[in-house]
């Protein structure tokens, strides 16, 4: 029996073909609009205007550079904190090029002038800052605040109670080619964390059509520096990250929840994982090595079949053919996300590798991705630029 044959007779057997088929439908990902609708056609020549909160940070500066070249998007407003009342130039000498307005606190910014908002804040002080804010405005949070559906989850990992329980209830989670839908309609859109998107672009679609096994889900990932965020901390000196590599947060990192509560909604049943996060000596980049066991039957390359057909039309997820390894240096820079699939020597089980870079499609690139579906615009607008390599 060929493999496809096998998987066939196991969904039909358990009863979950026609689930099968149907996730697959709902999951196919459309082609990429190419031509700007109606409603967003009167709206090109940068006539949106949007804010960055936050933008003296690395993903503020990450979103910078990608809109200096959108054409519907005009930063009018960037907040920052310490950096307050400086020009982006002398913040971020790479920018100094950019006519961008000042940086101005949180406290003394205009939220008239805008429609939509990036939110690049650090978590815990996103919530009450986004409750604030008017309630016409768009938003894509980056940071952690509105991920979690559980508030009980939240004030456990994040170590205090949910300032904004209400506004959590009406956030999507942006995983923007799982949830183009619901984040079309969204006013506010909570942004996924950067191990989490390396971890649920393969895993979600796998476990929606049952070809691998909820339990024994192995996650191992690496992460550039710049995940960490441009303030200052000891840990993060040059003497201590250089020329060694160590994981942290073992058992207990705060990405845990949300990789389970995303896992566990695809599969309709609760998922447990393991999750180890490793701070690697470099800037930008994350790997994610993800061991799974397979449904009986299911072979890696009813995996990687999957995994291309679903994808297939995607601009910035691709499958790589054959056994090339993902490598962050050939997403470095853009907004897309490489995955392969290997078989283990241990029987029945895969080895599933995934790149992205942490500071694109990890935060400000796929927020942008997602700010131009609330918009209406194509979703790729601004984002298409090549890897930086080497
Ligand atoms: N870095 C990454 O790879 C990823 C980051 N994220 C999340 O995105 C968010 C931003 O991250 P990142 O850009 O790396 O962080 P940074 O530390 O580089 O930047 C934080 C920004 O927030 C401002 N800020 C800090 N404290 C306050 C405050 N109390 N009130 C108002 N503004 C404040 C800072 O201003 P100032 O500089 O003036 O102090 C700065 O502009 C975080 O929640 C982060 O966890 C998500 C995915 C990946
Ligand atoms: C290297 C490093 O420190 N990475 C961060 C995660 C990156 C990130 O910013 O995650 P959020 O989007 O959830 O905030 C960490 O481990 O906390």
């Amino acid at each position: 029996m060929s493999s496809m044959a096998a998987l066939r007779s196991i969904f039909m057997d358990g009863g979950c073909f026609s689930r099968f088929q149907e996730e697959s439908k709902s999951l196919k990902i459309r082609k990429m609009p190419t031509r700007v609708s109606a409603v967003s056609a009167q709206k090109s020549d940068k006539s949106i205007k949007v804010g960055i909160l936050g933008a003296s940070g690395y993903t503020g500066a990450e979103l910078i550079r990608f809109l200096a070249n959108h054409p519907y998007f005009d930063i009018s407003l960037m907040t920052a904190d310490r950096k307050a009342g400086q020009s982006i130039g002398s913040v971020f000498p790479h920018l100094i090029t950019q006519d961008l307005p000042d940086l101005v606190a949180v406290k003394d910014a205009d939220f008239s002038t805008v429609d939509a908002v990036f939110c690049c804040l650090p978590h815990g002080t996103t919530q009450e800052i986004i409750k604030g804010l008017p309630s016409s405005l768009k938003i894509v949070d980056l940071s952690a605040d509105f991920r979690l559906r559980d508030i009980n989850d939240y004030g456990e990992w994040y170590g205090q109670p949910h300032k904004a329980t209400e506004l959590q209830k009406e956030a999507v989670y942006g995983l923007t080619e799982i949830n183009r839908n619901k984040i079309e309609s969204a006013r506010l859109v909570a942004n996924p964390g950067c191990y989490p998107t390396t971890v649920l672009l393969p895993l979600v679609p796998l476990l929606k059509t049952s070809l691998i096994a909820l339990e024994n889900i192995v996650i191992v990932s690496n992460s550039g520096v710049s995940g960490a965020g441009r303030s200052a901390k000891e840990a993060n000196l040059y003497t201590e990250i250089s020329e060694g590599i160590f994981s942290y947060g073992i058992t207990r990192h705060r990405h845990v929840p949300e990789i389970e509560q995303e896992l566990s909604n695809a599969a309709n049943s609760s998922i447990t994982v393991s999750f180890t996060p490793t701070l690697m000596p470099m800037s930008r980049g994350m790997q994610s090595t993800i061991n799974v066991q397979m449904g009986p039957g299911v072979s890696v390359e009813d995996l990687k079949q999957q995994l291309t057909h679903l994808y297939e039309n995607e601009e910035f997820v691709v499958v790589l053919p054959d056994n090339q390894a993902p490598h962050t240096k050939y997403v470095q820079g853009s907004n897309s996300c490489h995955i392969n699939v290997f078989p283990d020597r241990i029987p029945g089980r895969a080895i599933i590798i995934s790149v992205i870079d942490n500071l694109v499609k990890g935060a400000s690139g796929q927020a942008l991705q997602n700010l131009n579906l609330m918009m209406g615009i194509p979703e790729n607008t601004g984002l298409s630029c090549m890897p930086l390599f080497p």
